[in-house]
């Protein structure tokens, strides 16, 4: 099991990776017969979460790989994608207050540094965005062909170790840990070690974990948005 210092990102890596520039669009990534769409935030009713799941075109295009290199009777479940910043906001909140109520003796040092392992600060700087608002983000999940949710040997947004991709969880949710970390590194993404649902293509921590001196995506908002925030 790696220890803490192994698991945690340092967040200040970003300064060193330049930025992302791509104009490539969001499109949104809805059930079909790759995947199930089951947006979280706004299912569990978050203030400025959307009802759809949107990430980068490319991002949708190694989707599809991913589906595709999954073994037979695994199917893939979206929880995550694209989010404007209010909602980052409130999840970085979110568990930043689990943490600090689950263990009233820590620093608020220490505090900041176990939620940075399960949220990114909420940041539209074009150098180091929340991987999030870059599009390039998404969180997943494996279901059954019936569209059962797997066990994955911890909840999702789960803010303990158990949540780290090699945790040592039982061998069934251990292997579909295996299953879904291959079948998305395959289609090009890299995984947040902190977090098994969590993986990136084109930001800067896919940069970061990819040895690439250069993200493909800077932060975006949707056209729609823009539109709203220009009018
Ligand atoms: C909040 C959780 N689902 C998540 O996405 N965490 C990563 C670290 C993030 O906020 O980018
Ligand atoms: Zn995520």
């Amino acid at each position: 099991m790696l220890t803490e210092k192994q698991t945690a990102l340092d967040w200040g890596v970003a300064q060193y990776i330049s930025a992302g520039t791509s104009e490539e669009p969001l499109v949104p990534a809805i059930t079909c017969e790759h995947w199930t769409a089951q947006p979280v935030d706004f299912q569990n009713g978050l203030a400025g979460a959307l009802p759809e799941i949107w990430v980068r075109k490319g991002v949708y295009d190694r989707l599809v790989r991913a589906a595709e290199a999954l073994p037979r009777g695994y199917r893939l479940v979206l929880l995550d994608g694209w989010r404007p910043k209010r909602v980052q906001q409130f999840l970085f909140d979110n568990v930043r207050r689990q943490i600090e109520l689950e263990d009233p003796s820590l620093t608020e040092a220490e505090i900041d540094r176990k939620t940075l392992l399960y949220a990114a600060r909420a940041s539209d700087d074009p150098v180091r965005p929340s991987p999030h608002i870059t599009g390039g983000a998404i969180d997943v999940t494996l279901s059954d062909e019936e569209g059962t949710i797997l066990d994955m040997g911890g909840a999702f947004d789960e803010a303990s170790e158990k949540s780290w991709t090699a945790a040592p969880v039982p061998a069934a949710p251990a292997e579909r840990r295996e299953h879904l970390l291959a079948a998305m590194q395959h289609a090009g993404f890299t995984n947040l070690p902190s977090e098994w649902w969590h993986y990136d293509y084109g930001n800067w921590l896919w940069a970061w974990y990819s040895k690439k001196s250069s993200a493909l995506y800077g932060p975006v908002e949707r056209p729609s948005d823009q539109k709203e925030a220009a009018g």
